[in-house]
């Protein structure tokens, strides 16, 4: 299989860099050399311990020299600030790619910085655990999950197809939308889900009168299920809501109305309201399962490749 890429960046070694990392290292002969950098020296130091990138470099500017693909892997608020850095010091006619879960912002804040003659493609793998940080990545995590490209104006196609190319030799099926479409579809497929689930804990923790051993034991009834993704990383999801905060409070909105349309049928008695809403979302959701599309429980237990 040919090469598509000689040296590439990941900038951010995290769950999404290091899932990267190993599944570029299980295609082979993907890319060539694999040059990582991260902010904290602790970071920099698991890395070089278990063998994640071929090289970790000490600065974003020494790992993005020469680097042909540099792929921005820090939260989304970070993207603009890191581009600022890095900018000066990219190899003309490099593509620059991101995998944050917004991409407006993205793009509004990286593309300033972007130097002549490099060619920005955001992305977004649609594929994440609720862990996080440089040991959390295996090479399975985008294997048949969507990744979306979202092409700003003046990329070449031939770009675009390359590293269209690159995320399919990672796994996974990629599609192509604009930056709005994206940030809606993601606020009422992700981004909602995270804040009710946050929001969830949050109630259980407040009530009193239910202990946190009772949570905790008694778990198994919708709780666990319900919450798992309430243990994602703080800084990464302040940022997405910071970032896609229009399509999130439209969602939020739409949520809310309906919530209370059914705090009103309870209130009530309402059973027919309470029986025709479950039967028509029961049907959705039982034919997103048949359709293989269920991201809400993904079983990564059966293979797992990391650090050997
Ligand atoms: N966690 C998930 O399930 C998914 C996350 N994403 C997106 O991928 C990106 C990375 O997420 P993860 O890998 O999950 O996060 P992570 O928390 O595992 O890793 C992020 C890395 O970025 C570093 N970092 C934070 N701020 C930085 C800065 N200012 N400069 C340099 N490095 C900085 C952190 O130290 C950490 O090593 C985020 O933009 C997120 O929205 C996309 C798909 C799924
Ligand atoms: O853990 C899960 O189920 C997720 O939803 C992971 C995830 C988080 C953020 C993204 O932008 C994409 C996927």
């Amino acid at each position: 299989m040919e090469q598509v890429y000689d040296r590439v960046a990941l900038i951010g070694l995290g769950l999404i860099a290091s899932s990267m990392f190993w599944a570029m290292k299980r295609d082979g002969q993907l890319v060539g050399e694999v040059a990582g950098f991260a902010r904290t020296e602790a970071t920099r130091e698991t890395a070089r311990r278990i063998g994640l990138c071929d090289v970790v470099c000490d600065s974003a500017i020494e790992a993005v020299k020469d680097a042909d693909l540099v792929v921005l892997c820090v939260p989304v608020g970070a993207m603009g600030p890191v581009m600022e850095e890095i900018a000066p010091h990219l190899k003309p006619g490099c593509t620059i790619t991101d995998v944050g879960s917004v991409k407006g912002d993205v793009i509004r804040t990286v593309t300033p910085h972007l130097p002549e003659g490099v060619f920005f493609v955001p992305g977004h793998p649609l594929a994440g655990t609720e862990h996080s940080g440089p040991e959390s990545g295996f090479a399975e995590l985008f294997d048949n999950r969507w990744t979306l490209l979202v092409p700003v104006e003046g990329v070449p196609d031939a770009e675009i197809a390359r590293l269209r190319a690159f995320w399919e030799r990672l796994g996974a099926n990629v599609d192509l939308m604009d930056a709005d479409h994206h940030d809606l579809v993601l606020a009422v497929t992700s981004h909602t889900p995270h804040l009710i689930a946050y929001t969830m804990v949050g109630v259980a923790d407040d009530l009193r009168r239910v202990t946190d051993s009772e949570v905790i034991k008694y778990s198994a009834a919708g709780f666990r299920d319900f919450t798992r993704i309430a243990a994602s990383d703080p800084t990464m999801w302040r940022d997405v809501f910071l970032t896609n905060k229009d399509a999130t409070l439209e969602i939020l909105g739409r949520f809310t109305e309906e919530l209370f349309a059914l705090q009103r049928a309870i209130r009530t008695g309402d059973g027919d309201h309470l029986h025709a809403y479950f039967t028509r979302t029961r049907a959705i959701r039982r034919g997103i399962i048949q359709a293989g599309q269920d991201t809400a429980a993904p079983d990564f237990g059966r293979v797992k490749t990391g650090p050997k």
